[in-house]
């Protein structure tokens, strides 16, 4: 039949294996997309399931956009009477709180708002502020990211207090925090990204009937990406799956990079444990890149042991051989990458090009190396649309129509625009709702009411009431769109930017509009009303703003999973920058790294770059750069040199070719692999031959390091030896390490041993 007729002999089997737990383990490129939205079609046109009793989740919003567009191509002619839930975990959490939420007794109702990472840091500086630490000792950001690691792991605030260690201050404070931050959080009714996922997985334990509904309404339930499934979400899925075992679940271990986020790749290697007599149906064949791209990534992940291990197979051509360019410094390499795109674009003006690097820092080089050769580009993640400062303005003034007791959003906007509200009576309103326990909003009622106070300020905290109220009637009645309307020039917003007739005021406005076209679109498609909105665009993520008719695509390997492009370059590979300077003391690390670097390469459809630099500016530093280990991990025969003059990759064919030569390759244990310890190579090899360099000799004693050579430290990883001070065990030694800079270590006691 039609569904089926696409599809390889193992993909049909994924596609109709529907009864019962199925693994579905996928190979880069292999098609799990494609089977995720042939299952979903497949169960509803063949099986006749009700697409109701369906539910796909997916790692992006932009994921589950693009599969509900699929599965209603793949079902066009037949009517249907639901719409299978495709969505991501936080969206599914949000809908079932959205029902169920008040069953759990904690006070939360319904209209809950929702605190995306911004907010929540800001509800950490308040409780900071309150709590009278400095800002400048324990800072927000960190101390949001430690709460949210700890709920991660199903820590609570009481918890996470028991287990601070007598003497640790800064952890102590980071507790008091906690407990603050999650009061404040209850009191606004607000739940910040974490709380969905706990929240809906405790109502999902403690209320029998909730979770029986949800199984008998979800019977046949599909998980992408699940490999970079977490504990939380692991266990929302065994919940959900309680009565019945409809469950496929589709990942590849390989490809599992979100491990800082709390992801666990034991979720997927151990599902066979998990669910008993599950079917494993590996997809093995790559129709994605040619067989160099495939045998570059294969090589480069076969380095790692913790794998369930396929053999991905293309019947593809062999393609052209990876582009490899070593570049001087960190701007010639972006020079190099913008004028080889505009190369390619001159030859097919219809070419689809990604740059990929490791952090959103390092885009800067190469917006500028385009911007300068008038390309144009499409730039994922960094700041996005909805973390602009006048959007999140408008933001907070729609969170307001819907709850006017959302402190955190009151204190955004209470002077913005400004209405003489002055700090005095901010401090003033919150010094009066500590008092009542109450909100900013009853705080500011209190005061109206009495009208103690200057007359200026009352006056001022009176229009504002009104503001706010005439945004709440009318965010009762109107569509999303209206409310947003209301939100930007009844408030005076616009009028103050106007007013203000800068260039930058412009661009702000103009941003505005989007928004409101945002609303309008929104209104159109979803007609959901402005709470919708709202949940809508707080959780839209980074790899939600990709689209896929630009050109040129600038974004970070992991914002680039699940695409894939015909020409990829991969830039900055380097130590300490990729891998990251994180991964070099800890197995793990360096192994997740190494699965970023296989999805960024098996991204590629056709050309690969990969490109490094000798040197790069670190806060402000120029400092000499080494290639990234995992450039010595693929087979050099497949990579062409593109670099001026002598680069790495020639120096170390040259040496393998010496090596043939002048067998055994090791002098002394140690292997000639970079610039330097190559040139060391050769004076080594004289120093043989003539028998003259008694340096050389001493350099063998055990424990001393020479220059030139390079060593590994258990915190800093592998770095460059520069130069040595003083003998004995006093001898120092001033070791380079990429990403951490130069270090003055005393030899005896710095750990080191030969990289
Ligand atoms: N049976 C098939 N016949 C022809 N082309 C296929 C087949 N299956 C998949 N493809 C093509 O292979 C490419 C990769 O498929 P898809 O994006 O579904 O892979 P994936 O497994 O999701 O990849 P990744 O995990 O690397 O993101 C797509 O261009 C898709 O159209």
């Amino acid at each position: 039949m039609d569904l089926l007729a696409s599809l390889n002999e193992q993909q049909r089997e994924a596609v109709t294996t529907t009864e019962g737990p199925v693994l579905v383990l996928a190979g880069a490129g292999s098609g799990k997309t494609r089977v995720i939205a042939h299952r979903i079609a497949y169960l509803i046109a063949e099986r006749g399931i009700p697409p109701a009793n369906i539910l796909a989740v997916t790692f992006t919003n932009k994921a589950a956009e693009e599969m509900r567009e699929r599965v209603e191509s793949l079902l066009r002619g037949s009517k249907l009477a639901s719409a299978p839930l495709i969505s991501t975990f936080h969206s599914l959490c949000v809908r079932i709180l959205r029902r169920d939420i008040e069953a759990l007794g904690e006070g939360y109702t319904r209209d809950f708002t929702i605190y995306d990472q911004d907010d929540s840091i800001r509800l950490v500086k308040n409780c900071l502020k309150e709590l009278g630490y400095d800002e400048q000792r324990l800072s927000a950001r960190s101390i949001q990211s430690a709460i949210s690691h700890a709920k991660n792991s199903g820590l609570d605030a009481e918890m996470f207090a028991a287990r601070v260690e007598y003497n640790d201050e800064r952890r102590a404070a980071i507790a008091r925090v906690f407990r603050l931050y999650d009061e404040r959080l209850r009191a606004n009714n607000a739940l910040d990204f974490d709380d969905l996922l706990i929240k809906t997985v405790q109502l999902l334990r403690r209320c029998a009937d909730i979770r029986q509904h949800y199984n008998a309404k979800f019977r046949y339930i599909l998980v992408d990406e699940y490999q970079d499934t977490n504990a939380l979400q692991f266990a929302l899925v065994q919940l959900l799956t309680e009565q019945q075992q409809n469950l496929c679940v589709v990942g590849d271990e390989d490809q599992s990079i979100y491990k800082w986020r709390g992801a666990d790749i034991t979720n997927i290697l151990n599902f066979e444990k998990h669910y008993k007599d599950a079917r494993i149906i590996r997809l093995e064949q790559n129709y994605r890149s040619t067989q160099n791209i495939l045998d570059a990534a294969s090589h480069v992940v076969s380095h790692n042991t913790e794998r369930k291990g396929k053999r991905l197979w293309t019947a593809n051509p062999t393609g052209e051989k990876i582009r490899y360019y070593q570049a001087p410094d960190a701007e010639m390499e972006a020079r190099f990458v913008a004028a080889t795109i505009q190369e390619h674009l001159v030859n097919d003006p219809r070419a689809r090009i990604a740059v990929l690097y490791r952090t959103n820092a390092q885009s800067r080089l190469f917006e500028e190396a385009l911007r300068r050769l008038g390309i144009p580009y499409q730039i994922v993640g960094g700041f996005s649309f909805y973390e602009r400062a006048e959007v999140r303005d408008i933001i907070a003034y729609l969170k307001l129509a819907l709850n006017p007791h959302d402190s955190l959003a009151l204190q955004r906007i209470i002077n913005t625009p400004p209405r003489g509200i002055g700090r005095q009576t901010v401090d003033e309103i919150e010094r009066r709702a500590r008092d009542c326990g109450g909100s900013y909003w009853e705080a500011i009622s209190i005061m109206t009411e009495q009208g103690d106070g200057r007359a200026r300020a009352i006056a001022a905290l009176k229009g504002f009431q009104q503001t706010i109220t005439r945004l709440v009637t009318l965010a009762q009645r109107a569509p999303a769109s209206e409310v947003v309307k209301a939100a930007i020039i009844d408030t005076g917003y616009e009028l103050a930017l106007k007013a203000e007739g800068t260039e930058e005021a412009d661009a702000r406005l103009a941003n505005l509009q989007e928004l409101v076209n945002a609303a309008v679109e929104y209104d159109a498609r979803e007609g959901g009303g402005l709470r919708e909105f709202l949940d809508a665009a707080a959780l839209i993520s980074d790899a939600d703003q990709y689209r896929h008719d630009a050109r040129v695509t600038l974004m970070t390997m992991h914002a680039a999973k699940g695409l894939e492009f015909p020409i990829v370059f991969i830039v900055g590979l380097e130590d300490g920058i990729f891998p990251h300077a994180r991964a070099a003391a800890d197995r793990a690390e360096l192994e997740e790294e190494r699965r970023l670097c296989y999805v960024a390469i098996t991204r590629a459809q056709r050309i690969l770059y990969l490109t490094h630099a000798m040197k790069r500016r670190v806060y402000g530093e120029e400092l000499s750069a080494e290639p990234s280990q995992f450039l010595s991990e693929l087979p050099l025969e497949l990579i062409e040199d593109l670099s001026r003059g002598r680069s790495w990759l020639s120096l170390k064919r040259a040496s393998i070719a010496l090596e043939d030569r002048y067998a055994p390759r090791r002098y002394q244990g140690k292997t000639y692999d970079s610039v330097d310890s190559i040139a060391e190579f050769f004076r080594r090899r004289n120093a043989r031959t003539d028998q003259t360099d008694r340096a050389a000799a001493v350099a063998s004693q055990p424990g001393e390091f020479k220059p030139g050579t390079h060593v590994r430290h258990p915190k800093y990883g592998r770095g460059l030896v520069i130069k040595r001070e003083g003998t004995g065990d006093s001898a120092k030694i001033i070791v380079n390490f990429p990403g951490y800079g130069q270090k003055k270590l005393i030899e005896k006691y710095a750990n080191l041993e030969p990289a």
